[in-house]
């Protein structure tokens, strides 16, 4: 037998599994790393965060796959250079990070990568009737399989498009098992580069829960901040937004897309929300005029109104409460103007839940791998046509 199947094989049938779960998000902020033990599978998954740092990228990498990320067109020899140096400088950072912690790579049972999205396009954001939803994610597993020499999975999207879904979001299936909690309507809000959350119902009715992208979370903001103040990356703390006042003609242009009517679950990304959206929509509403700080409150006030909107549509009246994570919970005028828009709401975070608000995504990718080495995939019932039943990731092997 193949030496790392026998490996694989081992691995699944270990008591405790530990996995390295790594997200590398639309802010292309860095590369998140969390290190994790599992226990069980499915519903009787027990995980312990043992360790989680963001890598930041530099303002070089950052450019490099700037040049290739979420354009329709771009260079298409540099998209092939990027799937394998992105693949190798994850490596490169995985293998600094388990040096930092003084963990061997032999400890190590398996690294659960996402990569990095390029391009996401459902089928609602190309048109095109004969042709499938469809996703790339970049950084390609075999390179980080060879260079840490830890048995990797990687390209969960794919499965899930292949299986009826649109590749994300794929927080449902780590939420449920992680966060659910009879008696208690959860909603788990993740506000990164777009806002998506999970519906958990106390009632633990799994033809019930689902995960949606609402729209924006930082995505916008970021990329104004960087286009007026060069050499920022983002509104820290509100510091510039809270200088200006929202427009509520342009927060009204912002929300007018049919992107906002759909139904759920739907998905999205900055191939969408862009700057190029947001000029079309200050020129709609005659708000050229405003000042940049003007125009980073209203980005955050629509950000917070596309979440809002769709939580209240979501939960017509049922009681809830919200566990934040992602690094839009950093900014405080976007949690004052969510919470201006739903009084009443308890919002507290998932540390209250044992796992760091930053950590999440990473730890969800872990749980992903987890339940392909060892789970059974979930049934959410037959109304659920876009939350397959599968399980996800491809597997790489060092040798
Ligand atoms: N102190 C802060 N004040 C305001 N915003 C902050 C702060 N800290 C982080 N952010 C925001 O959080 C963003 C990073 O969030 P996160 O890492 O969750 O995104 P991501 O994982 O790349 O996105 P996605 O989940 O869409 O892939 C930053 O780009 C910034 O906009
Ligand atoms: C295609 C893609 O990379 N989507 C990301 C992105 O970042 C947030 C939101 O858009 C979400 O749909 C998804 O990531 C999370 C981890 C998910 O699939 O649940």
């Amino acid at each position: 037998m193949n030496k790392g199947l026998q490996q694989l094989f081992e691995i699944a049938n270990k008591e405790k599994r530990t996995i390295i779960g790594l997200m590398s998000g639309t802010s292309l902020d860095g590369l998140d790393i969390a290190l994790c033990d599992f226990t069980g599978h499915g519903t009787q998954t027990r995980m312990n965060l043992r360790e989680f740092t963001t890598m930041s990228y530099d303002s070089t990498f950052k450019q490099e796959v700037k040049a290739i990320f979420s354009k329709r067109q771009v260079d298409l020899e540099k998209v092939c250079v990027m799937n394998a140096y992105i693949g190798r400088f994850h490596a490169d950072l995985i293998n600094q990070c388990l040096k930092n912690w003084g963990i061997a790579q032999s400890e190590v049972d398996i690294i659960a990568s996402h990569g990095q999205t390029i391009y996401h396009a459902p089928a609602s954001l190309h048109g095109i009737a004969s042709m499938p939803d469809a996703t790339l994610q970049i950084g390609d597993g075999d390179h980080i399989a060879v260079k840490t020499g830890i048995i990797t999975l990687s390209d969960f999207r794919q499965k899930h498009i292949a299986a009826g879904g649109e590749g994300a979001p794929l927080a449902v299936y780590g939420d449920y098992l992680l966060f659910s909690e009879e008696g208690q309507n959860r909603i788990m809000l993740n506000i990164g580069g777009i806002a998506n959350f999970t519906f958990l119902p106390g009632d633990l009715d799994t033809t019930r829960i689902f995960s949606t992208d609402v729209g924006p979370g930082n995505t916008l903001m970021d990329a104004y901040v960087q286009q007026q103040f060069p050499g920022t990356y983002y509104d820290a703390d509100s510091a510039i937004a809270l200088k200006g006042r929202y427009s509520p003609a342009l927060v009204a242009a912002l929300l007018y897309h049919p992107f906002f009517e759909q139904g759920f679950p739907k998905t999205t990304g900055p191939e969408l929300f862009n700057l190029a959206y947001l000029e079309e929509a200050q020129r709609k509403s005659d708000t050229q005029h405003l000042s940049a700080e003007d125009v980073m409150a209203s980005l955050n006030r629509f950000s917070a109104s596309g979440i809002c909107e769709a939580l209240s549509r979501t939960l017509q009246g049922e009681k809830f409460e919200i566990f934040l994570s992602g690094g839009g919970m950093h900014n405080p005028l976007l949690i004052q103007n969510i919470q201006e828009m739903l009084p009443g709401v308890t919002v507290r975070n998932t540390e209250e839940l044992g796992v760091s608000p930053d950590a999440k995504e990473a730890v969800l990718f872990a749980t992903l791998a987890n339940e392909c080495l060892v789970g059974e995939p979930i049934d959410f019932g037959p109304g659920q046509t876009r939350v397959p039943s599968v399980l996800m990731g491809k597997i790489s092997l060092p040798e």
